[in-house]
């Protein structure tokens, strides 16, 4: 089991009302789960809460057998190598690509980078433009930067925040199936939080269904699709 999250509770200190209740998820290593729900179901605080941003009120998150949050740990966003994939892709824009991809990259030697920057331009099917600045590139491939740059940390999972809602209608697709290869190809475990069924359907391995701070149904994609637990599921997938 690469993440585990147990009876995860959380409410924001303006909050009169529990924003998470009761979030259980296990994820296995190399898996895609994709977080679907409506706006305010609480996706990104779910995110918010395994990178560290935010802390729980109660629950357990382990990552590879580790606790990384409990009632008496809380280890810091930055220790916990987990890398996230913002929805605007957050690049830098004085820097190159190449630049963007190796900005996490320290202490290592220039052949280690050189060599790295190669592989995941590769990767990320960039090759030849390591020398553009973001405003150069188009959204797709700012977004395939975005993941190079998360990639080249190593780390042990990827979260991603509606990583198709800045593109293109017309290019949701094919972006889609490109992402699913990257990640299938580095055997790297994600989570990504959509509201739109054709990305789950398209690249999640297992799907959570959030709603009001609640899971509502959990598990494989195609067992979701054609075994809904309630209408309300029924209806997301019709
Ligand atoms: N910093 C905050 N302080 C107080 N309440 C917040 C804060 N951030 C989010 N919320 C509330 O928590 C709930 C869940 O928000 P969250 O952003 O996790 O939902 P979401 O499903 O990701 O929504 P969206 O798809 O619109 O991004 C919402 O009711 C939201 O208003």
């Amino acid at each position: 089991m690469l993440i585990e999250i147990k009876d995860l509770n959380f409410r924001y200190n303006n909050s009169k009302v529990d924003t998470l209740r009761n979030f259980n998820l296990a994820v296995d290593a190399g898996e895609i789960v994709c977080l679907l729900g409506e706006s305010g179901s609480g996706k990104s605080t779910v995110l918010r809460l395994i990178s560290g941003l935010e802390e729980p009120n109660n629950g357990v998150i382990k990552l590879n057998g580790e606790i990384i949050v409990d009632n008496k740990t809380f280890i810091p966003s930055e220790r916990r190598g987990i890398g996230v994939v913002f929805q605007d892709y957050a690049l830098f824009p004085h820097m190159s690509v190449a630049e963007n991809i190796l900005f996490g990259v320290k202490n290592k030697s220039s052949k280690y980078k050189k060599e790295k920057l190669a592989q995941l331009l590769k990767l990320v099917g960039l090759e030849g433009l390591h020398d553009r600045y973001p405003y150069q590139i188009s959204g797709g491939q700012q977004q395939r930067v975005a993941l190079a740059r998360v990639l080249a940390i190593e780390p042990s999972l990827i979260l991603m925040d509606e990583p198709f809602s800045n593109l293109d209608a017309s290019l949701q697709s094919r972006i889609r199936e490109e992402l699913k290869d990257i990640i299938k190809k580095t055997a790297i475990t994600s989570i990504f939080v959509s509201h739109d069924k054709e990305d789950a359907i398209s690249i999640a391995d297992k799907i959570v269904v959030l709603k009001d701070g609640k899971i509502i149904q959990q598990g494989k994609t195609k067992n979701i699709i054609s075994n809904p637990a309630s209408d309300y599921v029924a209806a997301l997938f019709s």
